[in-house]
């Protein structure tokens, strides 16, 4: 298994700066070079820093086409959208001028409106040129929950979705909601992925997904541990 680079900060708005930095680059060498970027981002409460600073960057933004590696099945003003976490830390200023696919429709349960979410998805610029991935302290990455029913379907490395419907089999109590999940063949079909970890707990989800190979147990595994994108994470206490 080829190690991911680790990289460590003293905090976090250290590592917020120099990720900003890092993905303005990578997105204005993919405008320059193909005329389109392709950016897929998280939500939860960690990249919102991040996200802030990007926003600042100078880019051919009307050239970047961005969208989510998952959100929850709420309306995109509900205070857990992670839409509405993009909308008001990324989108802004200059960000505005980017375009958004959208992970919600109006179809009342995720696996109802994943038809409608492929077909948006096939409009994003594949590969992406870079992938921003969250983790949670049980091993989960977008919202490839472990014990979720879905969990095979979106794992599967020969699925032909885009994304998925997903409930976590134990809702998290902060965002206890149905998920819209971009599946994994989806997430490697990039150039670079980004995992963006802050926090003891999470250093040592890290250390433990990495001290095993059960894809099932910590979804984040398969991010970790597969041979075709290059991983780098980012920590900070
Ligand atoms: O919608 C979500 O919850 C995510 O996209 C998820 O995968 C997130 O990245 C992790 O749960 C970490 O979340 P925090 O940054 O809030 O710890």
């Amino acid at each position: 298994m080829i190690e991911p680079l680790f990289v460590e900060y003293p905090d976090a708005e250290a590592m917020a700066d120099s990720l900003a930095g890092h993905m303005a680059l990578t997105l204005a060498e993919a405008t320059e070079a193909r005329d389109i970027a392709g950016l897929i981002v998280s939500g939860g409460s960690t990249p919102k820093a991040l996200f802030q600073r990007l926003a600042k960057r100078k880019l051919d933004w009307e050239k970047i086409c961005i969208t989510l590696a998952d959100d929850r099945w709420v309306d995109a003003d509900h205070p857990a959208s992670n839409e509405k976490l993009v909308h008001e830390s990324l989108l802004v200023d200059d960000a505005k001028k980017a375009s958004f696919i959208s992970l919600k429709t109006p179809a009342k349960t995720a696996v109802e409106g994943a038809p409608d979410v492929q077909k948006r998805l096939m409009d994003f610029p594949w590969a992406a040129d870079l992938v921003l991935l969250g983790m949670g302290e049980d091993g989960h990455t977008a919202s490839l929950f472990p014990g979720a029913e879905a969990l095979n379907a979106v794992l599967s490395p020969e699925g032909t979705d885009l994304c998925l419907g997903l409930t976590p089999k134990i809702l998290p109590k902060d965002a206890p909601f149905e998920r819209m999940t971009l599946t994994l063949p989806a997430l490697l079909d990039s150039a670079r992925i980004i995992l963006m970890l802050k926090g003891a707990g999470k250093r040592h989800v890290y250390d433990r997904a990495m001290a095993g190979t059960d894809i099932y147990e910590m979804p984040i595994r398969a991010i970790l541990q597969q041979h075709e994108v290059p991983v780098e994470v980012h920590w900070a206490p």
